[in-house]
């Protein structure tokens, strides 16, 4: 296991800033998820880590040691891509144990450990297959097992689960929760779906144009973001805009209380107050909330929840999502409360 850090990591690509002085800890055995849009830097933190490329400045520590000077085939990590980059002319086993190989290890060893490691991802008897003979849930896992053969202390991977489909995606998230602790490896996953990285990792690097906007337990970031793009991310939020004046955030005719949540140094800065959808609740008094009438305009049913839009007396619409049971229909006005625990300041 290895302790990862980053610092100042920073790429340029010719004149465009890739990478802008990345600080990130990862713990030894951590999960960590690399969370953005596409093109904000994940795979190129990657493959720095991996040192498939090198970096324009900063540093890269494994255990407190700089690694810019240990080539790939040293650094005990393994970066698995998303296209899986098997060998076509290569069998599965071959595949799996070419790493092995390369590092002269002797044929029936690398057999044993293709066969192995075929068995703990679930596809035990593949030895013998060509990958083209193989789905792609069932490449995925041969590329895994590639991986694992070299016994890697760090473990990277670029949005292994992407090209899977919904039950598959389950298995595999399962099967890589699995791995990591059972091989204590330190692992890092790329994925565009802030799903897949709330359950998959103990904790979130939201990145955006070659920065981190956020990092740390998923729950944290959801409950606490630092601003609307981390906000965003996580699903949808209303956002009232306003102004804070005397301790307390000022919307159309509402005070509210200033919790300590934000991660703004100056509270002045502060000119949103977001809401979570999930976080209305309908017919409800709170002593400690913001309560007050609304219109319903829109309705819609998704099963076990309703996702309604309501219009506040300014016209202001906000969203709101509740479990379906009794919920009312368009056109009633109805009273709605929010807890001040759940109202989250910003500036956007
Ligand atoms: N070898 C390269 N030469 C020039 N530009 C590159 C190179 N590799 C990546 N880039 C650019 O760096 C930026 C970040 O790419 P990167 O692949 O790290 O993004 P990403 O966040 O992993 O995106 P995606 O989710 O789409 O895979 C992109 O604008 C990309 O075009």
């Amino acid at each position: 296991m290895q302790k990862i850090t980053l610092k100042n990591l920073t790429k340029k690509f010719g004149n465009d800033l890739i990478l802008d002085h990345i600080n990130m800890e990862i713990e030894l055995g951590e999960l960590v998820a690399l969370l953005g849009p596409s093109g904000c830097g994940k795979t190129t933190t990657l493959k720095l880590i991996s040192g498939l490329i090198s970096p324009t400045d900063g540093d890269i520590l494994f255990s407190d040691e700089s690694v810019l000077d240990t080539p790939v085939e040293k650094r005990s990590s393994v970066l698995v891509f998303q296209d899986y980059l098997l060998f076509p002319h290569l069998n599965i086993a071959e595949n799996i144990s070419f790493g092995l190989k390369m590092r002269g290890v002797d044929k029936q060893t690398r057999l044993k450990k293709a066969s192995d490691l075929l068995s703990l991802v679930d596809l035990p008897g593949y030895e013998n297959y060509y990958p083209h003979e193989v789905s792609g849930g069932q490449k995925q896992r041969v590329s895994l097992a590639r991986a694992l053969a070299i016994d890697p202390q760090v473990l990277l991977l670029d949005e292994p689960l992407s090209n899977l489909d919904v039950n598959l995606r389950e298995d595999m998230q399962e099967l890589i929760l699995e791995l990591h602790s059972e091989n204590d490896m330190t692992t890092i996953f790329v994925t565009h779906d802030h799903e897949e990285a709330m359950i998959m990792s103990d904790k979130i690097a939201i990145m955006n144009n070659g920065i981190i906007e956020q990092y740390g337990p998923g729950e944290e970031l959801y409950k606490n973001p630092k601003n609307k793009f981390v906000a965003d991310f996580f699903g949808n939020a209303n956002y009232l805009l306003g102004e804070v004046k005397s301790g307390k955030f000022i919307y159309d005719s509402w005070e509210i209380p200033l919790k300590n949540q934000f991660n703004i140094s100056d509270i002045k800065q502060i000119n949103a107050a977001m809401i979570r959808p999930e976080n209305v609740e309908f017919n409800k008094k709170i002593k400690n909330g913001l309560n007050f009438k609304a219109k319903i305009k829109e309705r819609k049913f998704i099963g076990e929840r309703v996702h309604y839009k309501l219009s506040l007396k300014n016209n202001k619409e906000i969203i709101v999502t509740v479990l379906s049971e009794n919920t009312p229909p368009v056109k009633d006005e109805i009273n709605i409360a929010v807890d001040y625990r759940n109202i989250w300041f910003m500036k956007i």
